[in-house]
């Protein structure tokens, strides 16, 4: 009878190290496989139905130049989403990864008559350089709506989840995000977004700079600052992520903007990021920050600033390969391979 105690991290350690390649060979496949195995709590750890929720938001401040965009491109690249144009509809067919796109809040009235999820909080957030993009209320109840899209996916029996975005000027609510939380200049915060000229650049960047003017210093929760500089969107994304750690799923974290929302939820339950995969490290400049705020090694770097979830349905092969070594390769016991010393 075996009655040495049980110790999960050790077993994990010794089934990677026991597979047939030098110690550490496999790299960070390696500590995805562990990463994987621990929060499952098992040393045959399964990725079950993929899903990527896109949730779409508009933004307040857009009208103040800060995206090369107008505004209309949001509801516009819904109606995409809904027939398969965008990139991620690509991406998560290609991958095998069901697509859910969610109004958390476009400005815009869309037709019943398709698959839309309709969680919308409001017409887009109010110009946050002028007063709070949410109420309180408003915030929180996006946060709710953010758990239930992700408790839909659980009940569909979907074990992993990756979060994508759509709102002209969500960049800039981002990078607000990251300086107020981080506490960081927001100059290192800001990027180009869609692709905004210097000139353009510059005004995003002395706009966003009267927007953190506006607050002072007061030291303020990671909802306080969701509510006054964040997104619908954001904020249900937010909410996914931590709703989708307190059923034990696996979460796929995107680029710049959803990573933002992940840093409000991980300044809101910290354990969450036991449960994060980093896909990608996104071109916007302000994404390093929250990477390092986190110690996270994304899995690609690739220069994409898109969003919508695509580095999430990008990096997933990845991701299952970890996981598909972990259960599928041989020991060098069980193929009779001559160990190293
Ligand atoms: C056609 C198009 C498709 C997109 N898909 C994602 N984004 C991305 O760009 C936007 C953020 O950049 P900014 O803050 O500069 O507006 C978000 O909607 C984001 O998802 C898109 C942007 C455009 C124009
Ligand atoms: O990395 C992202 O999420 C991103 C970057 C630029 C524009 N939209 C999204």
């Amino acid at each position: 009878m075996n009655l040495q105690p049980f110790n999960l991290d050790e077993d994990i350690q010794k089934k990677i190290d026991t597979k047939t390649k030098p110690l550490g060979a496999l790299g960070d496949l390696e500590s995805i496989a562990f990463k994987i195995a621990k929060l499952q709590n098992s040393l045959m750890p399964r990725l079950l139905n993929p899903s990527i929720l896109v949730f779409a938001g508009d933004h307040g401040l857009a009208k103040t130049g800060v995206s090369a965009f107008p505004q209309d491109v949001t509801w516009q690249m819904v109606l995409n989403f809904l027939n398969k144009g965008a990139a991620i509809n690509v991406f998560a067919q290609q991958n095998d990864i069901e697509l859910k796109i969610i109004d958390a809040g476009v400005n815009f009235i869309f037709s019943k008559e398709n698959e839309l999820i309709d969680q919308k909080i409001g017409l887009g957030t109010k110009n946050c350089l002028e007063e709070d993009a949410m109420t309180e209320q408003e915030c929180l109840e996006a946060i709710e709506k953010g758990k239930e899209s992700v408790r839909l996916i659980d009940r569909e029996g979907s074990n992993v989840v990756g979060c994508g975005e759509m709102g002209i000027g969500n960049t800039s609510s981002a990078s607000l995000l990251v300086s107020l939380l981080c506490k960081a200049d927001i100059e290192e915060c800001v990027g180009r977004g869609t692709g905004l000229n210097d000139e353009q650049l510059e005004n995003k960047v002395k706009i966003l700079s009267q927007v953190i003017k506006r607050f002072g210093d007061r030291e303020r929760t990671p909802v306080e600052v969701l509510k006054a500089v964040g997104g619908f969107e954001i904020a249900q994304m937010a909410g996914a992520f931590l709703e989708a750690a307190e059923l034990g799923m696996v979460i796929l974290v995107d680029g710049f903007i959803a990573s933002s929302a992940f840093l409000v939820a991980g300044m809101i339950n910290p354990k969450i990021s036991e449960n994060a995969v980093f896909c990608h490290k996104s071109h916007e400049k302000g994404h390093a920050l929250i990477l390092n705020h986190f110690k996270a090694k994304p899995i690609l770097d690739m220069n994409l600033r898109l969003g919508e979830g695509t580095g999430c349905a990008l990096a997933y092969p990845i991701v299952k390969s970890a996981v598909a070594f972990f259960n599928d390769m041989a020991s060098f016991e069980s193929a009779n391979v001559s160990s190293g010393n």
